[in-house]
């Protein structure tokens, strides 16, 4: 794969955690390239991840993949930009929640190939979970490239694009709802009278020994919550107090939102 050259046009917190993911993963560093807009993120990039940065119009012309990752309002602008330097031998990966790859081709040379991808901030980690969409003239090698390109981010998914908003309501946002679980955790622990610092760190671990088994134990979430929850216990007290809070309903009309959300967000784009 080294022998493609990719550029992050608009480098911010998704774009920095794509280039720092694929330099972990053994990426030449003289096959990456980074845009960013202001002076002090340029030179905070070149010298965090010795990667070259360059203006737009000079990465879309130099590298054969360009991972788009400005926000979904910036796109458009940026598309005017570039959409000279870009031929149908460019692949663009689109990191943006809401676009659809129609949105990108049809600011692009009839016929360039566009991948729509959805991940998330676990990228951090190498813990991340990226979904992946072929849009307009992505063949399955242009998916197999975006795939080794997140592949040492974490795990990847191939979905229709049909699902992206949904996917980005679910794991794409996911994280943020997590930590404000554990945020609320915290807080509660406090409330019953722990350091703070004693709260954290049993919340923390309670997350990352939870997460663990739902992942390795194979087990369905319903039968691990049944094994915490005793007859007559304390856990089962709590989860009467979350039930009656709609914390079901909750998550249910919150993901409702985040999807039409990202459908807003793509009608709003220009
Ligand atoms: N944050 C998240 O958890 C996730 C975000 N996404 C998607 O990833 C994309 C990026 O999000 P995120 O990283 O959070 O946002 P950031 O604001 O951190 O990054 C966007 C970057 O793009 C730069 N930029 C904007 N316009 C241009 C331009 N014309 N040329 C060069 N650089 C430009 C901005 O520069 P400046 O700082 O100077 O404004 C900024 O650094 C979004 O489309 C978002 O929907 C997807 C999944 C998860
Ligand atoms: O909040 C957002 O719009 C972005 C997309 C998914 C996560 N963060």
């Amino acid at each position: 794969m080294s022998k493609h050259t990719v550029a992050v046009l608009g480098t911010g917190k998704m774009g920095e955690l794509v280039i720092s993911g694929l330099l972990r993963s053994g990426w030449p560093a003289d096959r990456l390239l980074a845009t960013a807009r202001r002076p002090a993120r340029r030179a905070e990039l070149a010298e965090r991840h010795g990667v070259r940065v360059v203006d737009n119009v000079t990465a879309a012309g130099e590298a054969d993949v360009l991972a788009i990752g400005v926000k979904p309002q910036d796109a458009g602008t940026l598309l005017d930009e570039i959409g000279g330097q870009v031929s149908a031998g460019t692949l663009v990966v689109s990191l943006c929640a809401g676009l659809p790859t129609g949105f990108f081709a049809s600011r692009l040379p009839e016929g360039t190939p566009v991948i729509r991808v959805m991940t998330n901030t676990p990228a951090l980690v190498d813990q991340a979970m990226t979904a992946i969409s072929a849009g307009p003239h992505a063949t399955d090698e242009h998916l197999a490239l975006a795939e080794a390109m997140f592949q040492p981010l974490g795990a990847t998914v191939r979905v229709p694009e049909y699902q992206q908003d949904a996917v980005t309501a679910l794991s794409g946002s996911g994280p943020a709802y997590f930590y404000l679980m554990v945020e609320a955790m915290i807080d509660a622990g406090v409330l019953l009278g722990l350091p703070r610092q004693t709260a954290h760190e049993l919340v923390v671990q309670t997350a990352i020994g939870s997460a663990t088994m739902l992942r390795d134990s194979g087990e369905h979430p319903v039968k691990l919550r049944e094994a915490v929850t005793s007859p007559a216990g304390t856990t089962a007290a709590a989860l009467r107090e979350l039930e009656n809070h709609g914390i079901r309903a909750a998550l249910l009309d919150a993901l409702s939102a985040a999807r039409d959300r990202a459908r807003e967000l793509a009608g709003q784009a220009r």
